[in-house]
């Protein structure tokens, strides 16, 4: 379905040494190197080339919600995509900071809006109840993959080649602590957190339910297979923001993950294809407590520790002016040789 080649590493030396040869001690740009490497590596070892960067966020519903295991109930979802539309939230401020285009999807919340400057990507209205029964068939998984595949495709038409990923819905932290526990067999108890805030008697129903949850997954046939984790356990916007990376990581293009439920749909797209990884930039480590366990399968350090814990590709929308920044050193700074410094 995919089909992703890894980036390429045959330029490194000189990327590492382009680097190097820049107007400071070696290394004392810290992490905004390894940034700089990357982005080069992807977009151009001559000059890192960002181009219109777009915010993809996507928006659906999960059954689980209707056991209260937010503090929100589930119509917080489709009201706060009103609120995206009409630009009165957290992302949307921060997106207009790092001047980054705005784009949601819904991917399935339990109804629809009506408005055009909403992208209609729906597979249904919310997924079942996980602790009770798979939240889609493989087919809606399979079909979510396809979908979100294609809302990242035009966009790169359009000439993007930097996407951030953020969702919005109620209970996603539950699938989504569902779904890493799966993907990487760890116990609900280690993968469950406490999403938007929830306080002590809501967060053992929740480990108890996902408990539930896992022990249903685990008596089908192929349970370790990562499309029918996504439907089993999944969202629908998990799976749209997997394919969605997925495509562009076909593409060549640069993935920037937000928080906890994103990095769950990276996790999932780099078990599909393991060469996405290299596209992938991590923007913030979550307060979610499992986020961590999935940046340490990934091996990935995240640009920023602010102690969010939003969503929305908040994080993702922060992190970008480093990358511009990366960008701008890589591509502006004087050599030694340019600017006649010599260190030694
Ligand atoms: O991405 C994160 O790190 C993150 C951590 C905690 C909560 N959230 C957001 O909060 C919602 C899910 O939380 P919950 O408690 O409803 O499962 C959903 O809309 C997410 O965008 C997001
Ligand atoms: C108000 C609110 C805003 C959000 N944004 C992302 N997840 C959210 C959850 C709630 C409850």
């Amino acid at each position: 379905m995919f089909s992703v080649s890894s980036v390429s590493r045959v330029n490194d030396a000189a990327i590492r040494q382009r680097i190097d040869l820049k107007t400071k001690p070696p290394g004392s740009l810290g992490s905004l190197e390894t940034l700089a490497a990357q982005l080069a590596a992807i977009t151009g070892t001559e000059k890192i080339k960002l181009q219109k960067p777009v915010m993809l966020v996507f928006a659906a519903d999960h059954g689980i919600a209707s056991e209260g295991v937010s503090i929100a109930p589930p119509q917080v979802t489709q009201q706060m995509v009103t609120n995206f539309i009409a630009g009165g939230a957290a992302v949307n401020c921060f997106c207009q900071v790092a001047n980054m285009s705005l784009h949601v999807i819904d991917a399935g919340m339990l109804s629809a809006v009506n408005s055009r400057r909403v992208i209609d990507q729906r597979l249904g209205s919310g997924t079942a109840n996980i602790a009770i029964s798979p939240a889609m068939s493989r087919e809606t998984a399979e079909a979510g993959l396809q979908k979100g595949a294609d809302v990242l495709r035009a966009r790169h038409q359009e000439g993007s080649n930097v996407f951030a990923f953020g969702e919005m819905g109620i209970g996603n932290t539950s699938a989504a602590s569902a779904v890493l526990a799966a993907l990487l067999d760890l116990d609900t108890q280690e993968t469950c957190g406490r999403g938007t805030g929830i306080d002590d008697a809501v967060f053992v129903r929740k480990q108890q339910l996902l408990g539930q949850a896992l022990t249903r997954h685990r008596s089908m046939d192929d349970a370790s297979d990562t499309i029918n984790i996504l439907a089993s356990l999944g969202g629908f916007e998990i799976v749209q923001m997997t394919g969605a990376m997925l495509a562009a990581a076909e593409a060549g293009a640069v993935i920037m993950v937000d928080g906890f439920i994103a990095s769950v749909a990276a996790l999932a797209a780099v078990h599909i294809a393991p060469e996405a990884r290299g596209y992938m930039v991590f923007c913030h480590r979550s307060e979610e407590q499992a986020h961590q366990c999935i940046l340490d399968a990934l091996g990935a350090t995240p640009l920023l520790d602010l102690g969010l814990r939003l969503g929305e590709g908040t994080g993702a929308a922060l992190a970008y002016p480093l990358l511009l920044s990366a960008q701008s050193f890589y591509n502006c700074m004087a050599s030694f040789d340019d600017a006649g410094v010599t260190p030694v």
